[in-house]
């Protein structure tokens, strides 16, 4: 059972409308509204089989009907005081019992619990598919200082800490007598922690300061009470969550009270049994408090063999719920490791000294290893992924076609012929059909010619290779569509369509090449070209690069660029100067670029687009994604990721943009930004488009229709705001088997963006 005070995700008032409601049940993925006054006075509930039927019953009244004129008057419900054997009893025949004051005001929801669901405390949620939520427990390493505890908070907050935790004892409450810090009748080790103890604690009001500013450095400020006086302190001060020591697990009354509040309960079970941690999780699930339990060894270094990180899973079944690790050994790799066993919190001990009096201090970390940890957790979340089937990432991708190896005629075989295994060799590059499925070629009769040192494709094995031999294809768009080429595809891709221009896709090599050999006169179509990311010496195009040398680098690359598209512009019907679509660089290897790294950048790239000439041409810098894969390897991206960025840059520049929709759709993805804005936010520089699908973060240059864009209402917007801007399809590959992904991508645009004629 859980008792929910999380009421917002219930609630709907009695004046809304029924799609308001619809909304809410929808949206919460709950199956229920609860109807309330402006009060909060419960006035009843709708369900969604509530709503089928009032659809069902033609909707009477239609728009004009409230929640409340649909809602059920009739419910159960209980009061504060109600036993939770009643409540669980209700449960099982209802989904929600809500609770009432005496005034009939909603206090709370009970409702089964979900392990998976996890606890939000801030708007944070932990759970097993959220963020690890990382805790710099201060406890008592302020010594007694405030002046120490704030500055332990903000090496907390510099060190990525999620949370800055401390530790609240009433001393009478908790050791009577004792409590002076003499304790001459309790054994040595007691006597030692007393004596500690009662030197070394924080007034309420300087803890309070402490949660101030822990808020204010943008933490989570939590604290454990070791009684329930400070459990009504802290409780009145409105921490978001209770922090359980491992010394109050089996502590039932204790937990009761804490359970009693509604609050999340984050519990270490250090020192606890088997038997013991089911015993107080069923009481917590009786509660129906939301929690979290930690597995923990509570001794102080806690041996390595000791520590039995196997365990979390293990805890995880027994608790249903979400898990956490509090950790009391040396270093920070266990930590780390807790994380790939589904730990979701991770607490460890914080300090500026080891050698400062008090046990904790030689088990802490110094800020700057707690900002390691930090840094291996995120690490270790990002990369632990699930078990489910292997899938071959973007990078990988690109990999196997470079290093892996594939199918080749060693003979020429013309369409007809029966393939057999002596005309077949394996060898790399790895662009064609795997040499896994080599058997499979063996008998088949090939519907292409294929000549002798050409790799074989799947779509030999299926009889779908390219049609040859029927003349061009023909497409119609109402903007000018074109090609992307390379020196030596040209005429063949020239040879199968009449595009409207061709995009030359130069490798740093191609700048050698004497174009006069590749075109016999004067071609009737537009050019555009696109600029080299590398060039000799493992230098990668960054017009922005921080370093001088780097960047003047770059500039001379660039020029050679230019000069090739001038001496490809002799073979072209251009009109206007000829866009250089470039990936103009702000990369970084590491981590993402600070903003004011970022506008650093901004200006380097000014500065070095003043430095070109740009007579006949135009940059059109390419937007990007987050994480672009650069030769098989990911980087991140920090220009020409976000549209309000690349909105100033554009105009106070003003550049022409080069719009790939798959990288900025994987932009938009990662920022949690609406593509449709995105769209119609860069659209008013928008000269050309690269087209292809995206999914998730990284999955770029798709093809049409295997990703997450919505082409037709992408081009919709899209005529309205650059009707002009030119197109070509980038699909990964697209050019092999003769520009078969190319030709795919043509047909299903067409199909699905071509308005009626
Ligand atoms: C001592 C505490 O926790 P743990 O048992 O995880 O060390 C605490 O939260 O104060």
């Amino acid at each position: 059972m859980l008792i929910d005070r999380n009421l917002r995700q219930y609630t709907t008032r009695d004046t809304a409308s029924i799609q308001e409601v619809a909304q809410l049940i929808a949206q919460k993925k709950g199956r229920i509204a609860l109807v309330v006054d402006q009060n909060g006075v419960l006035l009843g509930t709708i369900s969604n089989g509530d709503l089928i039927r009032w659809l069902g019953a033609g909707s009477p009244r239609g728009s004009q009907t409230t929640a409340l004129s649909i809602a059920n008057r009739v419910f159960k419900s209980v009061g504060p005081d109600d036993s939770r054997d009643r409540i669980a009893a209700l449960l099982e025949d209802v989904l929600y019992v809500p609770i009432l004051d005496a005034r009939g005001r909603l206090e709370a929801v009970a409702r089964h619990r979900v392990a998976a669901e996890g606890v939000v405390l801030d708007n944070r949620r932990i759970a097993r598919d959220a963020p690890v939520f990382t805790i710099a427990e201060i406890g008592n390493n302020h010594n007694g200082s405030l002046e120490l505890a704030l500055r332990l908070i903000d090496a907390a907050a510099d060190a990525g800490a999620d949370c800055a935790k401390f530790q609240m004892r009433d001393m009478e409450t908790l050791y009577g007598g004792a409590s002076d810090g003499r304790g001459a009748s309790e054994n040595l080790g007691t006597e030692y922690v007393l004596d500690l103890l009662a030197r070394y604690q924080l007034s309420t009001d300087d803890l309070f300061r402490c949660f101030d500013h822990s808020r204010k450095r943008g933490l989570v400020p939590l604290c454990t009470p070791w009684d329930e006086s400070s459990m009504e302190k802290l409780d009145r001060y409105g921490l978001p969550a209770f922090k359980i020591a491992s010394a109050d697990f089996t502590n039932h009354g204790f937990l009761k009270s804490l359970g009693s509040l509604g609050k999340p309960l984050i519990c270490s079970t250090g020192m606890t049994t088997e038997q013991e941690i089911r015993q107080s999780a069923d009481l917590l699930q009786r509660c129906g408090a939301p929690y979290v339990l930690l597995h923990c060894n509570s001794t102080y270094p806690a041996p390595f063999r000791d520590v039995n990180l196997s365990y979390l899973r293990r805890l995880e079944q027994i608790g249903q719920c979400t898990v956490g690790y509090s950790g009391h050994e040396r270093d920070i790799f266990v930590s780390i490791a807790a994380v790939s066993l589904g730990a979701r919190v991770i607490e460890k001990h914080l300090t500026f000294d080891r050698g400062m009096e008090g046990n904790d201090h030689r088990i802490s970390l110094l800020p700057d290893e707690f900002a390691r940890m930090v840094e291996g957790i995120r690490q270790v979340e990002d990369a632990v992924g699930s078990d489910a089937p292997r899938r071959i990432s973007q990078g990988e991708m690109m990999n196997r076609v470079t290093l892996a190896k594939s199918v080749f005629a060693n003979v020429d075989i013309k369409a007809g012929q029966v393939i057999e295994e002596s005309m077949l060799e394996v060898r790399s590059p790895g662009r064609g059909l795997q040499p896994n499925r080599k058997l499979e070629l063996i008998g088949k009769r090939l519907t292409r010619t294929v000549r002798s040192g050409t790799p074989f494709f799947a779509s030999d094995l299926d009889g779908r290779a390219t049609r040859q031999g029927d003349g061009k294809r023909s497409y119609r768009f109402h903007r000018p569509w074109g090609l992307p080429v390379r020196h030596h595809d040209y005429a063949k891709l020239l040879d199968a369509s009449a595009p409207d221009f061709v995009e030359f896709h130069l490798s740093y090599r191609d700048l050698e090449l004497e174009d006069e050999h590749f075109f016999s006169g004067r071609q009737p179509l537009n050019l555009v070209v696109h600029a080299p990311e590398l060039f000799a010496g493992d230098h990668v195009l960054d017009l922005c690069s921080p370093d001088e040398a780097y960047r003047q680098h770059s500039v001379r690359e660039m020029r050679r660029v230019i000069a090739k598209t001038h001496s490809l512009r002799r073979y072209f019907e251009t009109s206007g100067p000829t866009g250089i679509v470039t990936n103009v660089g702000g990369f970084s290897l590491d981590r993402p670029l600070t903003p004011s790294e970022r506008q650093q950048r901004r200006e380097t790239l000014k500065r070095s687009l003043a430095e070109l000439d740009t007579a006949d041409v135009e940059i059109w810098p390419q937007t990007m994604p987050p994480y672009p894969w650069h030769f098989g390897g990911q980087r991140f991206h920090n220009l020409f990721v976000e549209a309000e960025e690349i909105d100033v840059l554009c105009s106070e520049l003003k550049l022409g943009l080069c719009f790939d929709i798959s990288h900025s759709k994987l932009a938009c993805n990662l920022l949690k930004h609406s593509f449709e804005d995105f769209t119609t936010i860069v659209g008013r520089h928008t000269r050309h488009l690269h087209v292809a699908d995206a999914a998730g973060m990284d999955g770029e240059g798709l093809q049409i229709g295997e990703g997450e864009i919505d082409f037709k209402s992408f081009y919709r917007r899209l005529d309205q705001i650059a009707p002009q801007a030119s197109f070509l399809p980038e699909i990964w590959q697209g050019h092999e088997n003769d520009g078969e992904g190319f030709w795919i991508a043509l047909d299903r645009l067409q199909q699905s963006v071509t308005p009626p004629t």
